[in-house]
């Protein structure tokens, strides 16, 4: 899913910035890096692993400069290699560094148009590098460096290119860019913090407010829906929609899955919305089975605990913490093959056999994608002697590719994709499984103050917001699908 972060300072950044990939990490695993800008100079390093593995004290020390950008990779085009590492760069008609967070889908066409009509060269398969370019492209027609200048640069990305966006980019000589995809898919929140002894205020911008808070930002606004942020080396900051008004749709999956709990997301709590989609869940269990006779509640860590709780209460039985995770295991879900994933799962976690044994567990996850996690844990749950594995999904079937920034590519890896509920639970083992409905996941999210009327919720109903061209899916799934990174791994 990819964490963003772009910070406007009195003093270096890098330090600053690489704490907050740390505590971005959760969306991305494979690839880490920093841009900064320092007087006529852009510093980049990136390269592949978390944060930790790619900054050293070195590395550090290079990263000079006041304003800079910081991306760690989850990759939802072109390949793992480090050259696909963001931040990306160019140097004309200035010295630009990107980070992108989204997926473009019509990348295709805007590389013929960036390398036949723009006269630019892109070097690797992203579509980061690509939409860095029409960037690029867009600033070069301006006649000169400033915020305006640079929003009518952003309204030619919006107008070109499709998809999920959440970008920051360092422009040296001017300073830090901010914006949004028109439709405020992809997730940006912006922070500021007094300056001390009469400097400036600083400024940040991130994928979660979770970065802003370990920073001491306040958190003060999310970025609009195709509206655009720039704040000068100096810490000016100036404003503009460059989109028309669209509906605005989060990507519901963030509030299931990706973001952290501690964090807000278009002003709405993230812990709490999983809490109400516990409810939800609970409820239904109720509704369908009023005379259960689940023993207990266990939850699927991490991301399951907060609903997992909840559902607890509304049953009225104990919440038992039955799997103990290996905190030295990453996210399985967001690691790119299906045989590092299938592997993890069970390096990850590990039964305490006191808490199933001849009892009726209701195991419960935040979702069931592939079905990796699940079929794994039902058996574990069934090996450490419990008497009947009941599984919930805090979130419907998901049924349908992702294309907006999830690496979902394509849907025969789904395992709801063509099956009923019942053939999933068959799939699964376990003796049964009930999943959340739509309509209550997005209740949940937008809680009782209603703080969100639409969402993208694409990959559970097959609703694509920006409409999807003929082929699409079949070009992706092509290149995408497990199958097909692992032939171009192994060559
Ligand atoms: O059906 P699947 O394809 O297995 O995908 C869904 C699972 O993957 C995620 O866990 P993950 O291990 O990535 O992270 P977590 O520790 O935050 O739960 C998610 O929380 C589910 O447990
Ligand atoms: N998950 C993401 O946000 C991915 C960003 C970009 N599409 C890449 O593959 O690097
Ligand atoms: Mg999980």
């Amino acid at each position: 899913m990819c964490g963003i972060l772009g910070i406007v300072g009195n003093t270096d950044v890098a330090a600053q910035l690489y704490d907050g990939l740390t505590v971005l990490q959760h969306r991305g695993q494979d690839a880490a890096g920093i841009a900064t800008a320092d007087g006529g100079k852009l510093r980049v390093h990136k390269g592949n692993g978390l944060a930790s593995d790619v900054f050293d004290e070195d590395a550090m020390q290079l990263l000079q400069g006041r304003f800079g950008i910081a991306h760690c990779r989850y990759p939802t085009a072109g390949s793992e290699g480090s050259d696909e590492a963001q931040p990306f760069y160019v140097n004309s008609p200035y010295g630009i560094a990107l980070a992108h967070n989204g997926n473009l889908i019509n990348t295709d066409k805007l590389r013929r148009e960036v390398f036949e009509q723009d006269l630019r060269n892109v070097n690797t398969e992203s579509d980061s590098e690509v939409l860095l370019n029409v960037f690029a492209h867009e600033l070069s027609l301006q006649k000169a460096l400033t915020p305006d200048a640079v929003f009518k640069a952003i309204e030619g990305v919006n107008r070109r290119c499709i998809g999920g966006y959440a970008v920051v980019i360092s422009v040296l000589g001017l300073g830090l860019v901010a914006f949004r995809d028109p439709h405020g898919i992809r997730p940006l929140v912006l922070g500021k913090r007094a300056g001390k002894n009469g400097a400036t205020d600083e400024y940040a911008v991130a994928s979660e407010s979770v970065a802003l808070d370990l920073l001491g930002f306040e958190r003060v606004r999310d970025v609009g829906p195709g509206e655009c942020i720039v704040v000068t080396a100096r810490g000016e900051l100036f404003s503009q929609q460059t989109a028309p008004a669209q509906v605005h749709t989060p990507c519901i999956f963030e509030y299931v899955y990706f973001a952290r709990p501690d964090s807000m997301m278009d002003n709405i709590s993230v812990h709490k919305a999983r809490m109400r989609m516990g409810q939800k869940l609970g409820e239904k269990i109720l509704r369908l089975m009023p005379d259960h006779d689940i023993d207990t509640v266990i939850p699927i860590p991490d991301t399951s605990r907060d609903a997992a709780l909840e559902i607890a209460n509304v049953l009225g039985v104990k919440y038992r913490e039955g799997f103990i995770k290996n905190r030295y295991v990453g996210r399985t879900f967001i690691m790119p093959g299906q045989g590092q994933r299938a592997k993890s799962v069970r390096r990850k976690l590990n039964p305490i056999p006191l808490e199933f044994r001849n009892r009726v567990v209701l195991l419960v996850d935040d979702s069931i994608v592939r079905g990796t996690t699940s079929q794994q844990i039902v058996q574990m749950a069934r090996d450490a002697g419990a008497r009947k594995v009941y599984l919930a999904s805090a979130a419907p079937p998901v049924r349908f590719p992702n294309v907006y920034g999830i690496d979902m590519p394509s849907a025969e890896e789904l395992v709801a994709h063509d099956r009923s509920e019942e053939e999933v639970q068959k799939l699964l083992g376990c003796d049964w499984l009930i999943y959340q409905d739509l309509a209550d996941l997005e209740e949940a999210v937008s809680g009782p103050k209603q703080r969100m009327e639409h969402f993208d919720s694409s990959c559970f109903n097959g609703e694509y917001v920006t409409g999807i061209e003929e082929g699409y899916f079949d070009r992706i799934k092509q290149l995408r699908s497990d199958e097909a990174k692992k032939t171009r791994r192994a060559s």
